[in-house]
């Protein structure tokens, strides 16, 4: 008799402030490339390495993330992360999951300027021991682990994703100087920014 595998979740966190269409092709690429069960977008409540002032409303990217990913398959919105207090840390979401989910194999799908700096990461030792971490490359960068890491044993796999030259930093400097963005986040996404008037203060990075 053959055994079906463990379940296998994906834990895709961001700001998403807001969420864009590099986003959208990595949750994807990875939803495929790993076999993944689901991929959970999580987006941060307090994502405190960022600066504060430009973050837009947890209700409003929240709404964004829905309107980008709702209709893929696989991929599902959690919100545990704007319903807790305090700075948001992946870790205690990755103890959360596990305590939901014991038998589940875990994946944390990030980018590879936040691979590089999983150090300063709140709890980076338990992090690793909970899950595998799935990497792109960014803006040219391959994926590397921070120095501090060399020699440190965990899981990890670089994601074939196509080079996407998006940030949300770029995109909100595109909305405070006027310019269209539906090209970077998408249609439905671009109509709730201009609905809500996200956005339109310039300093925001
Ligand atoms: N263009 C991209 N290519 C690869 N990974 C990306 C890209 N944009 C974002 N990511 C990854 O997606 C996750 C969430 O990113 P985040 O919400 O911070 O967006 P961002 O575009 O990096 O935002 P900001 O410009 O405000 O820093 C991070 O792990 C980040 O590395
Ligand atoms: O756990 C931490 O200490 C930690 C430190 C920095 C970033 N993160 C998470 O990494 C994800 C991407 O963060 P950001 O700041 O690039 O949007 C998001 O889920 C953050 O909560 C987590």
């Amino acid at each position: 008799m053959t055994r079906r595998r463990a379940l296998r979740i994906g834990l895709f966190g961001g700001s998403f402030n807001p969420p864009h269409l590099a986003h959208l092709t990595l949750a994807r690429v990875a939803v495929q490339s790993l076999q993944l069960d689901e991929l959970r977008w999580l987006p941060a409540g307090a994502p405190w390495q960022k600066p504060a002032g430009a973050l837009a409303p947890a209700e409003d990217r929240a709404a964004m993330v829905r309107l980008l990913m709702a209709d893929e398959p696989r991929q599902t919105l959690d919100l545990r992360e704007l319903q807790r207090q305090g700075p948001s840390y992946t870790v205690d979401t990755a103890r959360e999951l596990k305590a939901e989910f014991p038998e589940a194999e875990l994946v944390l799908v990030i980018g590879q300027d936040q691979y590089a700096r999983l150090d300063t990461w709140r709890d980076a030792a338990q992090l690793r021991s909970l899950v595998s971490f799935a990497v792109a490359a960014r803006e040219g960068r391959t994926p590397s682990p921070p120095a501090a890491w060399s020699g440190l044993a965990h899981a990890m796999n670089v994601l074939p994703l196509p080079r996407t030259d998006i940030s949300a930093t770029g995109i909100r400097e595109r909305i405070a100087a006027g310019q269209p963005v539906s090209p970077l986040v998408g249609e439905a996404v671009a109509r709730y920014i201009d609905q809500h008037l996200l956005y339109r203060a310039p300093p925001g990075r």
